[in-house]
């Protein structure tokens, strides 16, 4: 991990939050929730359990009705809600760009707001765009309705991160774009990750996205309530009430593919995968093991490290390496 981007990101606790609309909408009844510095936690949870109540508490564009919120042990609830939201990037689904400014100016909007120089943001802007994939040269002169979808997501998002801020709020940032596109953006989110470590609550309803993206996932259900705080493997592997495990589905065997690893030990002489089996990298997923086997109908793969096979990987063993992960303490 890279220590200098940890420094960058704050831990947050969520302290008995609370809230109740003016109309009585209890949508958060009391919710604590702990979230360690550099972490992505992923809120999910039917339609109107009050995830985005929650998410919107923490940059203060709602107000909570009791409870308190520490961003790096300093309690938000008490602060400017002005000056906090300069301190938090904010991504939402729809994006929020302002169309009739340019991707460099969009980009720009805190960084301006906190008094930078023309040239720090100019250089800044330039950085970040080259950091989501989009050329400066050609992108930052063009208005919002000049990009695709994907593409203003991603302006979106270098725009959260202009001034370095140490937490991230996502609200469902990837659900507006078409499914190819949102692989995609996970894929571009997870890259990002390694080099920009901010502490990220993330909202969905997609389980997939969750534990594609999540390093613990906190399972709502009507009024906030908690049910499960897990990493992705826990969760699947145990989901902790009735609740849970109807959330998750039939499904969680066939996700617990994607978040198991080829095991290290104990795998078959390479031999034993046979001629011409399809080679997967050591620490693959039992997922990518499994789909190779499944695209060249053939019964095993060769783990690879490096250029040096270390040993064969049977489909039984896929079956018998997720049975033990199972029992395995909760990594
Ligand atoms: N301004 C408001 N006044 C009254 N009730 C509200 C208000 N905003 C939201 N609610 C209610 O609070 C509850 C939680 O809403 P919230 O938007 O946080 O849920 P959510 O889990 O994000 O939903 P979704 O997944 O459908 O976006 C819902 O019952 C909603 O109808």
């Amino acid at each position: 991990m890279d220590v200098t981007a940890k420094t960058d990101a704050a831990p947050i606790t969520l302290d008995r939050l609370r809230k109740v609309y003016p109309d009585g909408t209890v949508a958060v009844g009391e919710l604590s929730l702990e979230i360690d510095s550099g972490e992505v936690t992923v809120l999910i949870g039917p339609s109107g359990c009050g995830k985005s109540t929650v998410l919107r508490m923490v940059n203060r564009l709602i107000e909570p009705s009791d409870g308190r919120i520490l961003i790096d042990g300093a309690d938000v609830t008490t602060a400017d809600p002005v000056q906090l939201r300069r301190t938090i990037g904010y991504v939402i689904q729809n994006v929020g760009l302002f169309p009739h400014q340019n991707v460099r100016a969009n980009v720009g909007t805190v960084p301006r707001m906190l008094g930078w120089d023309r040239k720090r943001i100019a250089e800044r802007t330039d950085e970040l765009l080259d950091l989501v994939g989009l050329e400066p040269s050609r992108y930052a002169a063009r208005y919002p309705h000049e990009l695709s979808g994907g593409q203003r997501q991603r302006v979106g998002f270098a725009r959260a991160l202009a001034a370095d801020p140490k937490v991230l709020l996502m609200d469902e940032p990837f659900s507006a774009v078409d499914p190819i596109n949102r692989g995609r953006l996970q894929d571009e989110f997870l890259r990002l990750r390694e080099s920009v470590r901010k502490t990220t609550i993330l909202v969905t309803h997609d389980l997939q996205e969750a534990i594609k993206l999540g390093d613990r996932i906190a399972v709502l259900s009507d009024h906030a309530q908690l049910q499960q705080y897990a990493t992705p493997a826990e969760l699947l592997a145990r989901p902790g009430n009735e609740f849970v495990e109807r959330f998750v589905g039939e499904d969680r065997g066939i996700m617990r593919l994607s978040v198991t690893s080829i095991p290290t030990d104990g795998l078959r002489p390479v031999e034993e995968a046979g001629e011409g089996a399809p080679v997967v990298a050591a620490g693959s997923t039992l997922r990518e093991a499994f789909g190779a086997m499944l695209a060249t109908g053939r019964g095993a793969v060769v783990v690879q490290d490096g250029d040096t096979p270390v040993g064969a990987l049977t489909a039984a063993d896929v079956q018998v390496a997720l049975a033990s992960a199972a029992v395995r303490p909760a990594a």
